[in-house]
């Protein structure tokens, strides 16, 4: 049927399951064919049959349900105007802390220049139009990023803008030239980040090549032959090969030294031959390079293992989507080049320790970020869901979760840019030496505020926060898999231990 402007006497006469409209937001829809698929039910239908339901729909239903069904729509109210905000890729938020203050018009902030306003609007149509819907699949059905997406990302310059500034962007062109490869800082990797989180998807989320941002960064400054180097960084950058960062053990955690996996040198010296396991290798299940902790002779060290014979990779279960590909890895008698060893042997904890901070700081932009998602869907649910006869949102009780939830988002927003911002300012070493402890302090605090929040959520969204479909998908989402924000990278406790163990290094000798 043609799209017409109808009467609400026209559609009350189609009130039965033969022909069935109903009213939403002044628009009327033609459920008739649609009974028998209603999630809901059709009983529930046939009750707002020939009536307006945008008061009952709102009150069940997110406004991305009619945007997946629009189809169902066959006309307009004559003399009315749909009130309802559709979302278009690339929009901002509305909600009142929906966005970061430097997103939000009436506000201003010191940090953020033109490029990252051209960057931001461009990852974030990217993200809405190309990211959000596969990484919605795969979260759903564990499947792994899907190659064409990567090659669209690589085009793009996002890969190479997930490794953080460097010279490795130099020529390259970004988002179609929102930023140029030479001038990308800090604060653009924090929106390259912040913005792909929001195409909500935990799972995925780590899927989507975040094994690449931890290991080829060590590639890039570690590796002791140049073309060997340009080789695998072309290959990734590419999107044709992928690689991750396989330290941790069952043996060994946040405890990098407890490491069991052994590389004994041949006779010869040529080779190493690597015997050990890995555990819980985020995308190892589809990857070609594995940068590997291994003990060897006097220390630890670092290689680059290709898959090949003696590797085998099995997927392992989790809380979250198998989209992540997160593996067990066996070494058995594999034979590495000792050409693939990064930096020195036997020191291979600098080049370990050198990786973190960018880690702890990327997980942090990204946890702090999906902590506001979350306090936005509170917001909305808790101002369209209606109970006891009021919105939810008119109980102090709920106005003062809120009120926690947004507290905890702004803080940690506003000391992320801060040390943002001191990394925008400090070579690599520098940041080593004075961020480490801040950056372990924030993300130990901002997974804590994740936890607050997903326990706030919960209680606001009730059951549905226990669904893994419909209203309260993000929050059932959030609550399951926060946690991988607080033990990735290291653990809450292992981070604040440092960041007050660096803090006393400075503290003057004499008793004050
Ligand atoms: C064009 C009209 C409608 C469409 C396309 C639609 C679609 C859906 C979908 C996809 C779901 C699954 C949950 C979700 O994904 O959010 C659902 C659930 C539901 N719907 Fe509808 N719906 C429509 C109208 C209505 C109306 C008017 C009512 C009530 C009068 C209703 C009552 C329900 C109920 C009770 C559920 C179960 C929700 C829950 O327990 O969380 N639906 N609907």
């Amino acid at each position: 049927m043609p799209h017409q402007s109808l009467t609400r006497a026209e559609v009350a006469k189609n009130n039965t399951e033969d022909s069935l409209w109903l009213v939403i937001d002044s628009k009327v829809y033609d459920v008739t064919e649609f009974l028998a698929a209603h999630p809901g039910g059709e009983s529930v239908l046939k009750q707002v049959a020939g009536q307006d339901a945008t008061e009952a729909f709102y009150n069940l239903h997110r406004q991305e349900v009619l945007q997946k069904y629009g189809n169902l729509c066959i006309g307009t109210i004559e003399g009315e105007k749909p009130q309802v905000i559709e979302h278009h890729p690339g929009d901002l938020s509305v909600v009142p802390y929906g966005e970061p203050t430097w997103l939000t018009p009436q506000f201003k902030s010191p940090y953020y220049k033109e490029s990252h306003r051209r960057l931001q609007r461009a990852m974030r149509i990217f993200t809405d139009t190309y990211i959000t819907p596969v990484a919605q699949e795969c979260e759903r059905t564990g499947q792994h990023i899907p190659q064409h997406l990567i090659d669209r990302m690589s085009k793009a310059g996002i890969l190479h803008m997930r490794l953080g500034p460097g010279k490795h962007l130099h020529g390259v062109e970004l988002m179609g030239g929102a930023v140029k490869g030479e001038e990308f800082d800090y604060f653009h990797d924090l929106i390259v980040t912040q913005e792909l989180v929001r195409a909500n998807a935990r799972g995925f989320q780590d899927g989507n090549m975040a094994g690449m941002t931890i290991s080829l960064t060590a590639v890039l400054q570690f590796a002791n032959n140049e073309e060997w180097k340009n080789k695998i960084a072309q290959e990734v950058f590419s999107g044709k090969k992928k690689i991750c960062l396989a330290i941790t053990e069952a043996f060994a955690g946040s405890d990098v030294a407890g490491i069991r996996t052994t590389a004994e040198k041949t006779k010869d010296g040529k080779y190493y031959i690597v015997n050990g396991t890995k555990k819980w290798i985020t995308n190892g299940v589809f990857c070609d390079y594995f940068v590997t902790g291994v003990k060897t002779d006097k220390g630890l060290s670092v290689i680059v293992i290709e898959r090949g014979e003696g590797v085998e990779t099995t997927p392992i279960k989790t809380a979250y989507s198998a989209a992540a590909g997160t593996t067990f890895i066996t070494f058995d008698n594999v034979k590495v080049p000792v050409e693939n060893l990064l930096g020195v042997e036997n020191k291979g904890i600098h080049v370990i320790l050198s990786n973190f901070n960018h880690e702890r700081w990327m997980m942090t932009c990204a946890v702090v970020r999906m902590s506001r998602l979350v306090t936005e869907e509170c917001l909305k649910w808790s101002n369209q869901r209606l109970v006891f006869g009021k919105k939810l949102i008119e109980q102090p009780v709920i106005r003062q979760k809120l009120a926690k939830m947004i507290a905890h988002c702004e803080a940690n927003q506003a000391w992320l840019e801060n040390i943002t911002y001191q990394m925008t300012l400090m070579p690599y070493k520098q940041q080593s030496i004075h961020l480490a402890g801040p950056i372990g302090l924030l993300k130990m605090f901002a997974t804590r505020s994740a936890h607050e929040c997903a326990d706030e959520a919960v209680q606001i969204f009730g059951g549905r926060a226990l669904t893994q479909t419909g209203m309260g998908r993000t929050i059932e989402m959030f609550h399951r898999t926060y946690k991988f924000d607080a033990i990735l990278g290291g653990a809450e406790e292992v981070l604040g231990d440092l960041g007050v163990r660096q803090a006393l290094k400075n503290m003057p000798k004499s008793m004050l």
